[in-house]
């Protein structure tokens, strides 16, 4: 397969089972990508992640550029190198972060002047900036700049916040002098199906390798997200890889890959993993509650990853009790390998003409409560 090419294996509805080729090798999706904001998956090295059956890894412009630099990783030999992982790398444009986690200073056309959150020093983002952080970086799948507007947000908000992200989105475009990275455009639009349509047709106008949905889990309701997108996943490109960014949690990947999206990101399974939260075919469990004190059995007896093969519900809570640094590292072990097994099985029913059983299946077994 060519750079970039996305080919189509089968389908089942508006799901795809289809594999992105990119410089640092295949992609099967859909595919759940390990969020590594700061050059690492928490917890995780990069032979726990391909243990686990990671299959790319996201890094980040902002938190990067911040820290250590680009520059200093460019010099390490990129983020490949640096963070010793060989596989695809994805990175965000660091929009998104520069409007939820800095002093924003002010925007422009041009860009957006913030403090950084760490020394509250003055940086400047524009999308030409990004795009020459994410190739410093090397990154593989680049996303453009973009605006991602905060919820909730009115028309008007919506209207001028897309328009900028499209006029962002040819300047990121114009920027890209590294070949071997795949650039991403984002479609915008708020909770609004018309805004979301007409962003769609800005976005995809412009002929990209791929294209994500900005603008959701925001902080909106979930069902919003999980009403619209039936009404515009299917409706962008088919022969191009369709990225939901930010979510979500394993009913939200089933119901997602319904409408037609083939890859995600989430800080969920390695958030609530270091909180004590975990994921099985049986719904969430919460290892810290007192029925577990002298649980001998596994976290999912249906798992067998490390964690699962090792350890004891008991050993688990005890450590979260205790604070342990290894508590938070099986527990991230096993939600990334549930996650991971989740994506691999829906890749096998789409290609066996299973799909519509294995979601029933997943959206009634996620849904279970703990005793
Ligand atoms: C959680 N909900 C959510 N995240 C979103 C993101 C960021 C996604 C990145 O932010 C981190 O999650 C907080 C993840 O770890 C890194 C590595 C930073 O990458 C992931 C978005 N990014 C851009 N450029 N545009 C968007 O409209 C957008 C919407 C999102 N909704
Ligand atoms: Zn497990």
């Amino acid at each position: 397969m060519a750079l970039g090419e996305f080919k189509v294996h089968a389908t089942a509805g508006n799901a795809r089972r289809a594999t992105l080729m990119t410089a640092h090798g295949p992609v099967q999706t859909p595919v759940f990508m390990a969020v590594g904001t700061k050059a690492t998956v928490k917890a995780m090295t990069p032979e726990e992640l391909k243990e686990c059956g990671t299959q790319v890894v996201l890094g980040n412009t902002y938190h990067l550029h911040l820290r250590p630099g680009e520059k200093t990783i460019a010099k390490m030999g990129g983020l490949h190198k640096f963070m010793n992982w060989d596989g695809p790398i994805l990175t965000d444009s660091g929009g998104f972060q520069v409007f939820s986690l800095s002093q924003l200073r002010n925007m422009s056309e041009e860009g957006v002047e913030f403090r950084s959150h760490l020394d509250g020093a003055k940086h400047f983002i524009s999308p030409e900036k990004s795009m020459e952080i994410q190739m410093d970086l090397g990154s593989d799948i680049i996303m453009a700049f973009d605006e991602c507007l905060q919820y909730p947000a009115t028309d008007d908000q919506i209207e001028k916040s897309m328009a900028l992200t499209y006029r962002w989105l040819l300047r990121s475009r114009d920027a890209m002098t590294r070949k071997e990275s795949l650039l991403f455009g984002i479609v915008q639009g708020g909770l609004s199906l018309n805004h979301r349509l007409k962003s769609m047709e800005q976005i995809c106008s412009v002929d990209l390798p791929g294209y994500a949905l900005g603008g959701f889990s925001v902080g909106e309701p979930i069902h919003l997200m999980h009403e619209l997108l039936p009404h515009v996943a299917p409706k962008m490109p088919a022969n191009k890889p369709r990225y939901l960014m930010g979510v979500g949690t394993p009913t939200d990947l089933i119901i997602a890959i319904d409408s037609g999206i083939d890859m995600f990101d989430c800080v969920m399974p390695t958030r609530v993993a270091r909180n004590g939260t975990i994921y099985t075919w049986n719904g969430k469990v919460s290892i810290k509650r007192a029925e577990y004190k002298e649980d001998p059995s596994a976290l999912d007896p249906e798992c067998d990853c490390y964690t699962c093969r090792n350890y004891s519900k008991a050993y688990l809570r005890h450590l979260f009790l205790s604070g342990e640094i290894l508590g938070s590292r099986l527990n991230t072990i096993h939600n990334i390998h549930f996650y991971m097994k989740v994506m691999e099985k829906a890749r096998a029913a789409i290609a066996e003409g299973r799909w519509e059983e294995y979601k029933n299946f997943c959206l009634a077994r996620f849904a279970k409560k703990e005793k």
